[in-house]
């Protein structure tokens, strides 16, 4: 058995994990973004290394992530208690259905739009990073950028704190695998209208370098 597998979506999200790591078990990779590419390369790296006869022990999808303006601000962290594929559904003229309320086959849903954090992953993140917040993080193929969208996820989603686009393709691959799984994301920039001047890159970046010695 190897360490901690931690998957980011960039390269630079990778070198903050790595320079706050005194772990040295600890794998980092940038994937790529969105949940399908995270997903299939998070599965991959979990296979290779099952297959080397040193499978992963756990999986962490990390990175900056967008918060929910009143619930967390820039700089944060935050720990996923669910991740959650906020955009997988249908959309109908009565609003938007989750995929799980579409009667497909359970079997087919991977277990559905919602996946949970790993409780005893997610307790000991919580314990080494008191200052955290956590609630459910969504996933998103698209970065919502407008007010009307931004109202419409809080609607659909009243307690999430914030919205990324990678963890639950990741939580899927290490469910699949048997593996468990944890999301921790650091808040670069508030949800609402897109204003890309607004994202404090840097300093996100500087907080998931705190955070990151919580991943041992
Ligand atoms: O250009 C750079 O130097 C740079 C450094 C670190 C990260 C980036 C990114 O572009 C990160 C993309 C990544 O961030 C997540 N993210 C951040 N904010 C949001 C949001 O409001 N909505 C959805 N996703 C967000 C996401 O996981 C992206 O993959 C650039």
């Amino acid at each position: 058995m190897t360490g901690l597998l931690v998957v980011t979506a960039v390269p630079a999200e990778a070198d903050a994990v790595r320079a706050g790591l005194t772990d040295t078990t600890v794998t980092v990779a940038p994937v790529g973004v969105g949940p399908a590419v995270a997903g299939a390369a998070t599965a991959r790296l979990l296979a290779l290394a099952e297959a080397a006869g040193r499978p992963f022990r756990a999986v962490v999808s990390a990175g900056v992530a967008g918060g929910f303006v009143g619930r967390v601000a820039v700089g944060d962290i935050v720990l996923a208690s669910a991740s959650i594929a906020a955009d997988l559904g249908a959309e109908s003229p009565e609003g938007f259905i989750p995929v799980d309320e579409l009667g497909m086959p359970p079997a087919l849903l991977g277990g559905g739009s919602v996946v949970p954090a790993d409780p005893r992953l997610l307790a000991a993140l919580r314990a080494a990073l008191p200052t955290a917040t956590t609630g459910p993080v969504l996933t998103v193929s698209t970065v919502t950028g407008t007010a009307a969208s931004t109202e419409e996820l809080r609607r659909r989603h009243p307690g999430a704190v914030a919205e990324a686009m990678e963890g639950y393709g990741v939580a899927v691959a290490a469910a699949q695998a048997g593996v468990p799984f944890a999301e921790l994301r650091t808040i670069s920039n508030p949800i609402g209208p897109r204003d890309r001047d607004a994202w404090r890159l840097r300093e996100a970046l500087s907080a998931l370098a705190t955070a990151a010695p919580a991943l041992r």
